[in-house]
């Protein structure tokens, strides 16, 4: 388990991180969210699009149906009205008789030729109408519509037949037969009549006529009208393809979860059925006959101006996507080299105020820094200290170690030095053996403290792990409260370590402190020997500054 403050570190990291990242993570963040309301708009827009054209489908559908439903209205009535007129006329002849041929005539005008209408006598027999010379055209006893009614097959409620498409064994007309069976026998007196008696009066509805009705108002690029029977089988459609029609549909997946499970309804097919071109499909099975009317409009015509547009604005969201992640980066790129060259530059900064071999403040560095500081001071009508160190008898040091000797006791008493002191203490290397130490907003009493503390530090343990003992003259100043010149400070602390030298060193002397006539005689401590106590030389303790 990490320890706290390895977590710690851990967190501040990956904050900092964060924050770097931050503003890449809110323009992903915005990006995101623009990109989810923008699929959720078009999802919306795609749907509102289909429940509308869905809508209209579905009128269409109801007039298509409308429409189919009174044309097989009008037939059924004609073939009741033909089987009525046999059994009302019982003598006539029903392949001649000029009555009724006009009749027949008639309601085929009334039908524009879409229909004509056929008997079938009980052996099978085909007889148009008229039939001059009273001869069957071919024999259709196998046919559908005449076994629906001998067998009692696939008969509405009321008796009517609706047939599979049959392509016409005299003329190659493909057509839908609609048929009924006579009512017999029409009269005793049919007997005189020659041949076979008739058993089956149907409409031969032309699909071809019907196909062109529909291609008219189907939609186009892909639309179609179907009429199919409830059972399945496709009975008609526009566009025309002959190798649909009869076809049992049944078995599809579309019969199965929809025109053939419900009376009304839409879906949207893949084609699989027929053409596999995808369509909206609605449909509506009409009330009294058993047809459904299936319309469709092709997705590629519904949805084709709406994928033109959904392309432009795709392509366009992306570009401009692609512009802010760009944007994004150079400025991520041009802001992390800003931070890496002032990253940089501080290093340099701080580089040219160390000084290379201690890693305090250097000569140049102290001075600026202390200028500023005691400006800082009179402003605020405060007060400043400077205490001024040498190591003593230094020279005996570097005669007896070496010059890296030399330079290891300047590293180990510096940092001893930094380490007793504030954070806002500044300690800086005037040169050789001479530090400086700049104390903000402390007074004549601290300053001595501190001198004495640093004085102390020094002395208290051997230097190069020898019974050498290294010691420090110290000498102090306070800036004048009414704002001092750096040098004149200086100057004076300066004096005061002159004092501290001249008193036998390794002692504390404040500023104003007359040198003695005899040098070393009021230090306690040996000029270069190991500290054995304190040897302030001040006048006062005083409260520790930390
Ligand atoms: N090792 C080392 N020696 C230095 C460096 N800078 C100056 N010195 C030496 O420090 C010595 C200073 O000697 P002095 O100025 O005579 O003073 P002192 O021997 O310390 O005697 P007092 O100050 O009177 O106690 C000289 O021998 C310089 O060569 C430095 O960076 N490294």
């Amino acid at each position: 388990m990490p320890s706290v403050p390895s977590a710690r570190r851990a967190a501040a990291r990956l904050l900092a991180r964060l924050q770097r990242h931050g503003m890449l993570l809110v323009i992903l963040a915005l990006l995101t969210w623009s990109w989810a309301v923008s699929l959720w708009f078009i999802a919306e827009q795609k749907r509102h699009l289909l429940a509308d054209r869905s809508a209209e489908l579905a009128l269409m559908a109801g007039a298509v149906a409308e429409q189919s439903a009174g044309v097989l209205r009008t037939i059924d009535s004609d073939l009741r009205t033909i089987d009525l007129w046999l059994q009302t006329h019982p003598t006539a002849d029903p392949l001649r008789d000029p009555r009724l041929m006009t009749l027949v005539d008639e309601m085929r005008r009334a039908s524009r030729g879409a229909m004509d209408l056929r008997l079938v006598d009980e052996a099978g027999g085909l007889h148009y109408l008229p039939s001059p010379d009273g001869r069957p055209r071919a024999n259709v006893a196998d046919r559908s519509y005449v076994t629906a009614h001998t067998l009692g097959q696939g008969l509405s409620a009321d008796g009517l037949h609706v047939g599979a498409p049959v392509t016409s064994r005299v003329t190659q007309r493909r057509d839908v037969p609609v048929s009924r069976a006579l009512t017999a026998p029409p009269h005793p007196a049919a007997d005189h009549l020659p041949g076979p008696r008739m058993a089956v009066v149907f409409a031969a509805v032309d699909i071809e006529r019907m196909a062109a009705e529909h291609e008219r108002i189907r939609f186009k690029d892909g639309g179609s009208i179907v009429l199919m029977r409830t059972d399945g089988i496709l009975l008609s459609r526009a566009p025309l393809v002959p190798a649909y029609l009869g076809l049992d549909l049944s078995h599809t997946p579309q019969f199965n979860a929809h025109y053939g499970r419900q009376a009304r309804g839409a879906y949207v097919s893949d084609g699989g059925a027929t053409d596999g071109v995808a369509r909206l499909v609605s449909y509506e099975r009409l009330d009294d006959f058993p047809v459904t009317v299936l319309v469709t409009r092709g997705l590629d015509e519904i949805f084709g101006a709406y994928y033109a547009r959904l392309r432009i604005v795709l392509v366009l969201s992306g570009l401009l996507s692609l512009v802010v992640l760009g944007v994004t980066a150079f400025l991520l790129r041009a802001q992390s080299s800003r931070r890496a060259m002032e990253a940089a530059q501080h290093h340099l900064r701080r580089l040219a105020a160390t000084d290379e071999l201690t890693g305090v403040v250097n000569r140049r560095a102290f001075i600026e820094t202390a200028r500023g500081e005691l400006d800082r001071a009179k402003r605020r009508g405060a007060t400043a200290a400077v205490l001024a160190l040498d190591i003593d008898h230094f020279k005996h040091i570097n005669d007896r170690y070496g010059h890296s000797g030399g330079d290891l006791v300047l590293r180990v008493c510096a940092s001893r030095w930094q380490a007793a002191l504030r954070d806002q203490d500044v300690l800086g290397r005037l040169g050789g053996e001479e530090f400086c130490v700049l104390l903000p907003e402390t007074s004549a009493a601290n300053a001595a403290t501190v001198a004495e503390r640093l004085r102390r530090a020094t002395a208290a343990t051997p230097v190069l792990g020898t019974d050498q003992g290294v010691t420090v003259s110290v000498g102090w100043a306070v800036a004048d409260v009414d704002g001092e010149a750096w040098e004149s400070v200086y100057e004076r602390a300066d004096q005061a370590l002159y004092t501290a030298k001249a008193q036998g060193r390794n002692c504390v002397r404040p500023e104003g402190v007359p040198a003695p006539s005899t040098p070393a005689a009021a230090c306690t401590a040996g000029a270069h020997g190991v500290e054995a106590g304190p040897a302030t030389g001040t006048t006062a303790e005083h409260d520790p500054v930390h």
